[in-house]
């Protein structure tokens, strides 16, 4: 049987990686164990034939834009444009290796020969402060839509898609579990990836019922890791319990009381974290969100990437 014509191109990880360059992967093993999260695994090998191809394609797409954005300000007849960062948003589940996929790219990216600037802002710092959240009675819906500063986050992106010489984002700390008064500064870099769980939602309606902007509106490019929710739970769990030993035996941890707890007592915790948190989010307001991404990169239970899914142009 003929199959479907579909918008997206898929291709297993062989045919994936057989597209990567002539060009060396930059990165040696103790780059890689630098931008690797807990509990991820990342080698040379998947460096190569993953996410090598990637910013190939993301390199090649940063040159093609600014073309078009020559061609743009030269109808506009504006003589010395200045462009506006490319912009790259990263989304996916808690746990799902979002934060090493974005933090790769950028080194990746950071080593093209234009030798690009590249930042790297993650929306936890979008997140209200723990007193607001508990005021508005959602501690325990941190990581949901409702639980960030939405029009902050929007009017973030947007200041950086309009050019401006300084814009500043504020910062989240896991070992307080809030938000900082220590903001990263963006001085008009050459890329921004903007890393984080809700970054491919939808317009929120306004009071009138239509839709508003949302922050992907402004997305030069989108990437969705995914993975099934069955190993993004056993990763999530087996992370914390790696924190109890680590992170969490850190007095000024939020979660210090944790380190005290058996391998039973956490892991029953952990699954409870997940099970009325973390899934419930990815189930309503993540997945659905999967399909608006420019490419989806489908992780296998080994966190080696299995096919990647790319939306025709
Ligand atoms: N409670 C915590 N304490 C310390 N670090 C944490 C905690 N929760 C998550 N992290 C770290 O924060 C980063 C982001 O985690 P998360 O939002 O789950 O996204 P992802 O796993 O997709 O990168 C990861 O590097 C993770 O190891
Ligand atoms: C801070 C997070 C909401 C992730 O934020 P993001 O940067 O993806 O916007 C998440 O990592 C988190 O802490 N969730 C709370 C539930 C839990 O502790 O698992």
């Amino acid at each position: 049987m003929a199959r479907e014509l579909s918008p997206y191109v898929e291709l297993e990880r062989s045919a994936w990686a057989a597209l990567a360059g002539e060009a060396p992967q930059p990165l040696s093993q103790e780059e890689i164990d630098r931008v690797r999260g807990l509990g991820e695994e990342l080698d040379l090998e998947e460096v190569r034939q993953v996410y090598l191809p990637l910013t190939e394609l993301i390199t090649m797409r940063i040159r093609a834009a600014a073309g078009l954005y020559r061609a743009t300000e030269k109808f506009l007849g504006n003589p010395q444009p200045k462009r506006t960062p490319y912009v790259i948003g990263i989304g996916g589940s808690v746990a799902v290796g979002k934060s090493t996929t974005a933090r790769l790219i950028r080194e990746l990216l950071a080593n093209a020969p234009e030798r690009p600037s590249v930042e790297l802002v993650t929306t936890d710092g979008f997140l209200l402060p723990n007193a607001e959240l508990e005021r508005r009675g959602i501690l325990d819906r941190k990581g949901f839509p409702e639980s960030y500063d939405r029009k902050g986050l929007l009017r973030f992106v947007m200041n950086v898609k309009s050019g401006a010489e300084v814009v500043e984002a504020p910062r989240y700390s896991h070992l307080t579990y809030d938000v900082t008064d220590e903001p990263t500064v963006l001085h008009s870099p050459d890329i921004v990836i903007v890393e984080g769980l809700n970054v491919l939602a939808p317009a929120r309606l306004r009071g009138d019922g239509s839709p508003g902007l949302a922050i992907s509106d402004f997305f030069d490019f989108s990437v969705y890791v995914d993975a099934s929710s069955k190993d993004i739970r056993r990763w999530y769990v087996e992370r914390f319990l790696t924190l109890r030993r680590t992170a969490f035996a850190d007095p000024a941890s939020y979660f210090h009381r944790y380190s005290s707890y058996s391998d039973e007592q956490a892991r029953d915790r952990a699954e409870e974290l997940w099970d009325t948190i973390n899934w419930p989010n990815l189930r309503e307001n993540i997945q659905t969100t999967r399909g608006r991404a420019d490419l989806v990169l489908r992780k296998d239970s080994d966190h080696g990437v299995k096919w990647v899914r790319l939306r025709k142009m």
